[in-house]
């Protein structure tokens, strides 16, 4: 781990007025490395302990910033009550409990529904016979994966998943061998500076691996903590190589908390 950072963490545990802290962190490359199948994606063994590790203590707060649709970020997570959830970049917020999802209700006008249907439709057609092109759908979006795709297919579909979002003028974002496709503008620094502020949480740790978490970084302060995930340009300002090293930094915090 770079000294810098491991300085930063020991510092921040230690830090009374850092409280409450929230740790807010990606999904998938970051906790969960990438899976070829999403759904086969699930948290490193030592994070689910770090994590439920770090929820149990005073004046830290743990949340989840994902574009994941809620029902499946919540289905993967393993994370302990109490955590918050942001799905779909923002578009969804709800918080676990012992009983289950509190969750807000994300409501879609007509119009926002029938372009969601337009949009699965034109997605599907970009899809269509490219080998390893899919479309998933979510409450609010939908998204061309060319993960397995060749780059004689992917590229050409994620050209033309591009201009569909251009042409009917929905929020689009492109990560990782994904273009999502939104009718709801949504984003992760939008959402996480309203769970700080909710919190009143005058530090945010914030983890990411994939171009859409340049939002949350850019988002947050010189007071916080920025780190990338892995390989890629980005404004945070510390940087670990894999979802390991990801794990072994929080499992820092939690022991400099005391
Ligand atoms: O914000 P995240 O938690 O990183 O979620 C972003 C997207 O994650 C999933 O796709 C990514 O992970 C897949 C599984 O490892 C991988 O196959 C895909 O190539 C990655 O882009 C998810 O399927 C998307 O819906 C999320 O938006």
């Amino acid at each position: 781990m770079p000294a810098d950072l491991r300085d930063r963490l020991v510092a921040l545990g230690g830090d009374p007025a850092a409280r409450p802290l929230l740790v807010a962190l990606d999904f998938d490359g970051t906790l969960a490395p990438l899976q070829d199948d999403p759904a086969a994606s699930r948290i490193l063994p030592a994070g689910v302990e770090v994590l439920a590790a770090l929820a149990a203590r005073d004046g830290v707060e743990l949340a989840l910033v994902s574009g994941r649709a809620m029902a499946d970020l919540h289905a993967l997570a393993q994370v302990p009550a109490g955590t918050y959830l942001v799905g779909s970049h923002g578009a969804e917020r709800a918080r676990v409990t012992q009983f289950g999802l509190d969750r807000d209700v994300v409501e879609l006008t007509h119009a926002q529904a029938d372009l969601l249907a337009s949009l699965g439709a034109r997605a599907a057609a970009v899809a269509r016979g490219r080998d390893g092109v899919w479309v998933e759908t979510k409450p609010t979006a939908v998204v061309v994966h060319t993960r397995l795709a060749e780059p004689d297919d992917a590229a050409p579909a994620e050209a033309e998943a591009l201009a569909l979002g251009t042409e009917l003028g929905v929020g689009t974002l492109h990560g990782k061998d994904v273009v999502e496709l939104t009718v709801l503008a949504a984003d992760k620094g939008t959402a996480l500076q309203a769970l700080r502020h909710e919190l009143g949480a005058p530090v945010v740790l914030y983890a990411g691996d994939d171009v859409t978490d340049e939002h949350a970084f850019a988002a947050l302060d010189e007071q916080d903590v920025t780190l990338k995930v892995g390989p890629g340009q980005t404004v945070a300002r510390y940087r670990v190589a894999d979802p390991e090293a990801g794990v072994a930094a929080l499992a820092l915090l939690h022991d400099a908390l005391g």
